[in-house]
């Protein structure tokens, strides 16, 4: 089964409720956190997080683009996310990652470690046992409204052949339209994050339909 994810980062912020009500047929919310750090754009923090989780029951998924997350994903935890993921870019040691790993979870929620564009599905390997969900991004992290990057289906093909050896869900994210989430649900992923091809299109249900 396939789950659709709406970026929250393309909705129109100034009725973030109503926008999330339009989501008929999405059972996840994507939360893109970045730093100006990590990444070359500054989104928002755990404060609207909360904000949000008070108006939606739709399962959260946090995307940490930030230089730190071991300081602040318990933050987004504790705010309400059902799900914390990071890149394992940002991480220095696999010690460090796994415990970071371990501390979502001892906290109640989900974890997931993410991948560039540039970044193999061979780094992460030391952590496919510990994870509950691989996100892996098609475009460089940072802005909305990219062009998917196909070597991204190269890499979930993979994550999907070891998946049964695995608990994984496998997650896409960044330029997903009808035509590429076709190729990705093809290779093998579970659930696709959709930011502009959602929030741009006035019929959000056709938009999220056409994904499932
Ligand atoms: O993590 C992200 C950007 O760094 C966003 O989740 C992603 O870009 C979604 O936007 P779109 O579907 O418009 O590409
Ligand atoms: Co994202």
């Amino acid at each position: 089964m396939i789950n659709v994810a709406p970026s929250v980062l393309s909705a129109d912020f100034t009725k973030l409720k109503e926008e999330i009500d339009t989501l008929e047929g999405a059972s996840w919310l994507h939360y893109d956190v970045m730093d100006g750090h990590f990444v070359p754009n500054i989104s928002f923090g755990y404060g609207i997080l909360g904000n949000l989780r008070k108006v939606t029951d739709k399962f959260i998924d946090v995307h940490l683009m930030i230089s730190d997350p071991a300081f602040y994903a318990p933050k987004f935890v504790e705010a309400g996310a059902d799900l914390v993921n990071f890149h394992v870019e940002a991480m220095d040691s696999v010690e460090e990652t796994k415990a970071l790993l371990k501390q979502i979870h001892d906290l109640g929620a989900k974890n997931g470690i993410t991948i560039k564009p540039g970044t193999s599905v061979e780094a992460i390997k030391p952590y496919l046992d510990d994870v509950d969900l691989v996100l892996v991004m098609s475009v460089e992290p940072g802005f909305g409204g990219q062009s998917f990057k196909e070597s991204a289906l190269d890499k979930i093909k993979q994550l999907a052949a070891m998946k049964k050896d695995h608990h994984y869900v496998i997650e896409v994210d960044g330029g997903i339209n009808a035509q590429t989430g076709q190729l990705c649900k093809e290779a093998g992923v579970d659930v696709l994050v959709a930011g502009s091809y959602v929030f741009k299109n006035p019929n959000r249900k056709e938009a999220i339909d056409s994904l499932l």
